[in-house]
């Protein structure tokens, strides 16, 4: 979908409880490495860590969207989580039971309930194939005889998405991008699934069909009770059908949120810059907070993904430990799970750790002014709301104090992040000036070695 044209597809219902069901589905540790092989014997040289280790849950009814970059391993989870390849590790339960790696025998009964629906409207459909084939083909492959006959459902099933059920003996070429994504979800639908996989399902047409499509799956949740795993590479879809959305970087979710938490605040630097990047097609909003934050360079290579946070590497934020430790996924408001020790909108999570790394200096390099700035002020008055909450008597006796404390320390973030880092807020004394270019110098050289 191209970034500089808005999708105006408005709010979807969030219908009561629509996230409360039951869960449908569980993934624990999934990972998937694609392994690199060379030379005559074939040996396995190296992987891609395309999936590196997923945790999260999709509840009955609910829609989840999965964004991130290109080549972050999205459509490997969504194959992963439908069964259509192999884990490398981790477990996925379907209604509680466990379907890692069952075979193609196990599944077949699993297949009526886990459906995919493909990016490409144009090569997921046999162009020699009638319509009325390719939608009647997961009955015969179950073996499955409708009340009425293939051929009645299949037109109650074209008319449920929109085409006309008289068009059963066309071709896919005699329809148009938004059609043959029509015939794909009328497709996946056949066998009456409980959770639907869409990977890209819209990036493939036309932006004044997109939001066609979008509905279309939203009145079809609504109907059927289908639940969605809803696959994108930037927020301008999911933003709109997801009750929760889930970030991805690099084979890992890096934040998993409901979408207002998301988009009233933002955590992980990466979310605040994949939110930028979305089009604001409200006029009256399109100054306010919009500043685009543009990332340094491209996603790494997942062959070798960088130590610590993956992020580490193009983010504004970044220290040392950033470098060294990995961030776990944790809850760190009710319904936002983030792994980032800097977060935005939130107390630091590593507040010892205020030198920039070199990288992060010249990443702050293509980030506004006004987001540093406006970044250092919420986290900072986020970090005064959590020690008043923490401490409500320390904070009646020396409130002053320690509202006085943290802007400053945020004030010292968001300067060194322009200028040569300064001396870590919270330590007792400042280093010498040794420790500190020495401390300068180790980052120069460990991130020059890149
Ligand atoms: N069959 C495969 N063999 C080897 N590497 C693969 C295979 N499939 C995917 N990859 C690699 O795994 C990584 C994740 O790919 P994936 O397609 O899941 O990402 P994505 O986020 O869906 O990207 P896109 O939006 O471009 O499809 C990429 O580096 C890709 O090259």
């Amino acid at each position: 979908m191209s970034d500089d044209k808005a999708v105006t597809i408005p709010a979807q219902s969030t219908g009561p409880g629509r996230a409360d069901g039951e869960v449908l589905l569980k993934v624990t540790g999934l990972q998937k490495h694609f392994p690199i092989k060379k030379g005559l014997l074939q040996r396995q040289v190296g992987a891609v860590h395309a999936v590196d280790g997923l945790d999260f849950e999709v509840r009955s009814g609910e829609t989840l969207g999965v964004v991130g970059e290109s080549g972050c391993g999205k459509s490997t989870m969504g194959r992963l989580i439908t069964r259509l390849l192999e884990p490398t590790g981790g477990k996925v339960e379907f209604q509680g039971k466990d379907i890692t790696h069952l075979g193609v025998g196990g599944m077949r009964p699993l297949r009526r309930d886990v459906q995919m629906i493909f990016q490409d409207p144009y090569s997921s459909l046999n162009p020699r194939h009638t319509i009325g084939t390719i939608i009647g083909a997961p009955f015969k492959l179950q073996g499955v005889t409708p009340e009425g006959g293939i051929k009645k459902e299949v037109q109650r099933l074209l008319s449920v998405v929109g085409l006309n059920p008289e068009h059963y003996n066309r071709y896919p070429h005699e329809f148009s991008g938004g059609q043959r994504q029509r015939i794909g979800i009328a497709r996946a639908l056949a066998l009456n699934p409980k959770l639907v996989v869409a990977d890209e399902p819209v990036s493939a047409l036309d932006v004044s069909i997109q939001a066609q499509v979008v509905n279309l799956l939203d009145d079809l949740q609504q109907e059927l009770g289908l639940t969605y795993v809803i696959i994108a590479h930037d927020l301008s879809v999911v933003r709109h059908v997801s009750d929760r959305i889930a970030v991805m970087y690099l084979g890992k979710i890096v934040e998993l949120a409901d979408r207002e938490q998301l988009y009233k605040s933002p955590m992980h630097p990466y979310t605040k810059a994949l939110m930028s990047a979305v089009p604001i097609p409200d006029p009256k909003r399109r100054n306010a907070k919009s500043e685009r934050i543009l990332l340094q360079g491209d996603v790494p290579s997942p062959i070798s993904p960088p130590s610590g946070c993956r992020f580490h590497t193009r983010c504004w934020k970044a220290t040392q430990i950033c470098k060294t430790t990995e961030p776990k996924l944790i809850e760190l408001r009710t319904g936002q799970q983030v792994a980032c020790h800097h977060p935005e909108n939130f107390a630091d999570q590593a507040p010892q750790d205020t030198v920039l790394l070199t990288v992060a200096k010249a990443a702050a390099e293509l980030v506004a002014d006004e987001v540093l700035a406006e970044s250092a002020e919420t986290s900072a008055a986020v970090a005064a709301e959590v020690a008043a909450a923490a401490e409500p008597e320390a904070a009646a006796g020396d409130a002053s104090e320690t509202v006085a404390d943290e802007p400053e320390a945020a004030a010292d973030e968001a300067e060194s992040a322009e200028s040569e880092p300064e001396a870590p807020a919270s330590e007792p004394e400042a280093p010498s000036a040794e420790t500190e270019a020495s401390a300068e110098t180790k980052v120069t050289k460990e991130t020059g070695d890149k």
